[in-house]
């Protein structure tokens, strides 16, 4: 086993067709989920969702296309606020507090926890100013400071080498893997304490994909990362946890090598076997 986290299922965590679901001490998580239900336009997406997610750690979501892998993602910083046909119920708890408080400002909440999609999305701008651009909108920052923090980011972000003799060029004439690193380096640079990823490497080419996933192991070390892929054997390449979900349901939460070779149950072991699509 990769982790030495504890693991025990108490009963609160276990709808009636679930296998294991995963229980980590609430001080060594940084999501809490409780009970978490969502619709859209009143037709459910995800139903009594309940996990905690570890800290530093890379956990996967897998699963079914339309099984509520990117709803349950967005709903961690947020992203469901700008679509107002949602509602949900139960409770989100990021470091103990529950993010739709009053007092969490949606801002500061993103960038606690950064968000990386499908598609590269560079902003029109420098390579330069791309990772700059959230220092920009934090302000205060000097100009030797900000120069460092850049390339820290892009350090970080395995991409510094690439890009050390061509900072001021355009984003978009990067490749589309060096933009999807760029991307994650704009992430880094505001010191976020969990990374979303959201299918960050299937638009990719299959050297690119495996750079996006030795940076996504190596990032652990320095923050919490959530991903959610079709692919998966890339879940098994990556991840120490993978949570399993069908129909809105978390079916099954695991330590990955169990969950791949051991699973609970038998929606889970056709899944992974690939006798249901
Ligand atoms: N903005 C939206 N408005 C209405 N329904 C939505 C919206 N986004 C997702 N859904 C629906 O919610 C359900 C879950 O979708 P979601 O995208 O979370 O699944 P997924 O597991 O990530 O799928 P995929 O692997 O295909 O990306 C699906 O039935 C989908 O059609």
């Amino acid at each position: 086993m990769r982790s030495t986290l504890p693991i025990s299922i108490p009963s609160r965590f276990q709808p009636a067709a679930s296998g294991s679901i995963i229980d980590f001490p609430a001080e060594a998580s940084c999501f809490q989920v409780e009970a978490l239900s969502l619709a859209y336009g009143g037709k459910p997406a995800l139903q009594e969702i309940s996990l905690r997610v570890p800290r530093h750690r890379v956990t996967a979501f897998i699963g079914p296309s339309g099984c509520g892998k990117s709803t349950l993602l967005r709903a961690l910083n947020r992203l469901h606020d700008l679509n107002e046909n949602v509602s949900h119920e139960g409770r989100i708890l990021l470091e103990g507090q529950d993010i739709h408080a009053p007092e969490v400002a949606v801002d500061e909440l993103r960038r606690r926890v950064g968000m990386v999609f499908q598609v590269p999305n560079p902003f029109p701008m420098s390579i330069y100013e791309n990772v700059a651009f959230g220092l920009r909108l934090q302000g205060g920052l000097t100009r030797r400071r900000m120069d460092d923090i850049v390339e820290w980011a892009l350090q970080a972000a395995a991409l510094w080498d690439e890009v050390k003799d061509r900072l001021r060029a355009s984003a978009w004439s990067l490749s589309g893997g060096q933009q999807q690193r760029l991307v994650i380096a704009r992430s880094l640079a505001v010191r976020p304490e969990v990374l979303l990823l959201d299918e960050p490497a299937s638009a990719l080419d299959p050297i690119s994909t495996l750079k996006i996933e030795e940076l996504i192991r190596g990032l652990k070390s320095q923050l919490t990362l959530i991903l959610v892929t079709h692919n998966m054997q890339q879940a098994a390449r990556v991840s120490d946890y993978t949570a399993f979900l069908q129909e809105g349901e978390l079916v099954e939460y695991a330590p990955t090598d169990i969950l791949f070779t051991n699973p609970t149950l038998r929606r889970t072991e056709n899944y992974i076997t690939g006798r249901m699509a």
